[in-house]
């Protein structure tokens, strides 16, 4: 059975899940929405700026006194798939704009 303290630790632990996820959900968002400023495939990964974002949240994770390897790990995870949805977005979007091109 779990302690008091363990019962507060969770929920604790549940509280900033929801914050974190909702702060995903935005970030995922604003990811998809790139996708309609970039002209090819190749853009859409934009390496460079993935390893601007990682140099980033390395920096901010040793500020908070966290390792920087695990948000690293965690930060090229989330890239890596959302960049796989962004694919797709840009997809659909490049294929609405031929449909219109060819006057659907
Ligand atoms: C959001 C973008 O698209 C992709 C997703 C990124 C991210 O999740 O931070 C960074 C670069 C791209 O791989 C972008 O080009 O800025």
């Amino acid at each position: 059975m779990a302690t008091d303290e363990l019962v507060q630790i969770r929920n604790q632990i549940d509280e900033i899940d929801e914050q974190v996820i909702k702060l995903i959900a935005k970030r995922y968002k604003l990811v998809k929405q790139a996708a309609y400023h970039k002209t090819n495939q190749q853009d859409v990964a934009a390496p460079a700026r993935v390893e601007q974002v990682i140099a980033k949240v390395k920096k901010i994770a040793d500020k908070n006194g966290m390792q920087s390897s695990i948000v690293e790990e965690l930060y090229r995870k989330m890239i890596a798939r959302f960049i796989e949805e962004e694919r797709k977005e840009f997809e659909e979007f490049v294929s609405l704009g031929e449909m219109k091109n060819n006057e659907w």
